[in-house]
């Protein structure tokens, strides 16, 4: 009888970084085939990697693994939540906060390495409005981008860039109430952050504090802030400190309820749908089976030189040679800008 264990990698041929094809004859090269036997499928569509580990998690598969990003682990998490098929994680996106998070390779041999070793491991999930994600979610600011941005391919790279940079700098906060098992209170905040996964990926902490297993999320208000704030903020974000400022207010729940004014947008690991105006959002302790490392690599100091981070982080984006992928990374590292800036 064969003792493989099955494995399925699926591939978002858009997303982030790394060129894909080198990846997959890695994979030939580096996989354990006397522990697995694999296949490969490459996505089509939004929305094909959930029914390509729909259908595996069905046929008994015992791995999917993302080759992309946040949203292609999103994708496939969401299908393989409370099965017994595990997701492992090849880091191919322009931001990567849950592979970060557990200590995943950013390389792909590392990453390929930490299949071999096969270890799973438990995580937690959390839901907004019934919505998966595994990362972070939220109300706010960053909403509001995930917004722009799933719109910027209808309406072309510089419109998209020249309005979304200028309503940042117009961005109003908005009052929202949260509702827990104690009471409900009232803030006045630029974002809401609730967060499963300490980071939005880039190592841009959000919510430091935040385990994978501990059946809990990081809630992270910021609240109205000056010009005066930017720089420690800035600075507490890169360097896992941010919930020292004395403009973000932070609570550890297992489930609330964000009342808002009005309907409107959320952001689930960085893609937007819309919503009414009460959002109830939780955490599900354990509900996602995860390859990761067995131990995971030390956590490097904090960094010092935030501009050194934010040229590491300008270095790693590769330039390609088709016009619609510079577009697409164009795009993406916009987003991750904005991203700083709605932190600061
Ligand atoms: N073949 C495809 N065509 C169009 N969109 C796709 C395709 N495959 C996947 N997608 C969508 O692409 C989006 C972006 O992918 P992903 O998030 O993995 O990359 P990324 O944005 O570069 O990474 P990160 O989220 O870490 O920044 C996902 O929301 C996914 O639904």
């Amino acid at each position: 009888m064969d003792t493989k264990k099955r494995i399925i990698f699926v591939v978002n041929p858009i997303s982030g970084t790394h060129g894909k094809e080198f990846i997959l004859k890695l994979i030939e090269r580096e996989l354990d085939q006397s522990m697995y036997e694999y296949s490969i499928r490459k996505t089509e569509y939004a929305g094909h990697a959930s029914e390509i580990a729909t259908q595996a998690a069905a046929e008994g598969t015992d791995i999917v693994v993302a080759i992309g990003g946040d949203g292609t682990i999103n994708e496939i998490g969401r299908a393989l939540i409370h099965t017994n098929t595990a997701m492992g994680i090849i880091p191919c996106g322009s931001g990567n906060g849950l592979a970060r998070h557990l200590h995943i390779p950013m390389e792909p041999r590392g990453a390929i390495k930490v299949l071999n070793a096969g270890k799973v491991k438990a995580i937690d999930y959390g839901r907004i409005d019934n919505r998966p994600f595994f990362c972070t979610c939220g109300v706010g600011f960053d909403a509001f981008v995930s917004l722009k941005f799933a719109d910027a391919g209808k309406r072309g790279l510089l419109t998209y860039l020249e309005n979304t940079l200028h309503e940042s700098l117009t961005y109003q906060p908005e009052t929202y109430e949260i509702e827990n098992e104690s009471g409900t209170v009232r803030y006045k905040a630029f974002l809401i952050a609730c967060a499963n996964a300490s980071q939005y990926g880039n190592n841009a902490y959000i919510a430091p504090q935040a385990s994978l297993t501990d059946g809990m999320m990081d809630i992270t208000i910021l609240e109205p802030f000056t010009v005066l704030d930017v720089p420690s903020l800035s600075i507490q974000l890169f360097t896992r400190t941010l919930d020292q400022n004395s403009r973000i207010k932070t609570m550890k729940e297992k489930s609330i309820i964000i009342h808002r004014e009005k309907e409107g947008v959320f952001h689930f690991d960085g893609d937007p749908a819309m919503g009414g105006k009460d959002l109830k959002v939780e955490i599900i302790h354990q509900g996602l089976q995860v390859i990761a490392p067995i131990r995971p690599r030390r956590m490097p100091s904090p960094p010092l030189n935030i501009l050194q981070h934010f040229t590491d982080f300008i270095g790693r984006q590769p330039f390609t040679s088709t016009i619609a992928q510079k577009h697409r990374q164009l795009l993406m590292l916009n987003q991750h800008i904005l991203r700083r800036l709605s932190k600061k």
